[in-house]
């Protein structure tokens, strides 16, 4: 199992101490979260915190986009240094084209899908992606309840992938702990992301090697 630690649970007063732990943790991403209090109710972090974070981080980013018309930022994405761009099914009216801008950008395609997105929404584009992220909370905030549908979800991408050859990678963001972790790794998911799980734990380079042994 991959594992890709959500920056928004982190001590944003003393991101240093964060970076340090996560930088001789076996975490194999670092999952960056940017809102704009449009797409979601809230807004976190932008463009020039992020280029501080890829200084100081030595795990590759893996930045989620919850806001609308993400493709007029993909040059920025990429400037920041950012391996993963994950866009949202629900903000994207081309979707196609975003997806081969974010790949001519030399970026990694993901694509998001909200709770009550269907996974056959993305019948003819799973081809093209490098990753479909599925969202087991409504996206907005850290700390929330895992949504337990998206179980089923993972299962059905899972089956949409085999189905159509596709390599894209199944990741889940949202109430992932050991539970649904483990749950999660069954249905036929590739990475965890996980917020509150790591960064509250008393240890957190502990709570990252068990979520990658599930
Ligand atoms: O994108 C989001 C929330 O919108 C996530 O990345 C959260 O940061 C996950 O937090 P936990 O549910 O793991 O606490």
């Amino acid at each position: 199992m991959l594992v890709a630690p959500s920056l928004l649970s982190a001590n944003f007063a003393n991101l240093q101490a964060d970076f340090e732990i996560l930088n001789s943790s076996n975490a194999d991403y670092l999952h960056v979260d940017v809102m704009d209090g449009v797409f979601v109710p809230n807004i976190s972090i932008g463009f020039p915190v992020i280029k501080a974070i890829q200084r100081l981080a030595r795990k590759p980013l893996d930045v989620h986009m919850m806001i609308v018309e993400p493709q007029k930022y993909i040059s920025q994405v990429r400037d920041c240094g950012a391996e993963i761009m994950n866009v949202h099914f629900e903000a994207c009216t081309h979707l196609n084209r975003v997806v081969h801008e974010i790949k001519e950008a030399g970026m990694k395609a993901g694509v998001t899908l909200n709770p009550a997105t269907p996974v056959f929404m993305l019948e003819d584009i799973i081809s093209e992606l490098d990753l479909v992220l599925i969202m087991s909370v409504n996206p907005g905030f850290g700390g929330q309840a895992f949504i337990e549908n998206s179980l089923n979800k993972v299962s059905r991408l899972r089956r949409l992938i085999e189905a159509s050859g596709s390599h894209a990678l199944i990741e889940v963001d949202g109430g992932v702990n050991e539970m649904t972790g483990a749950a999660l790794s069954k249905a036929g998911a590739d990475i965890l992301v996980a917020g509150s799980y790591v960064f509250k734990a008393p240890d957190p380079m502990k709570a990252i090697d068990t979520l990658k042994s599930l």
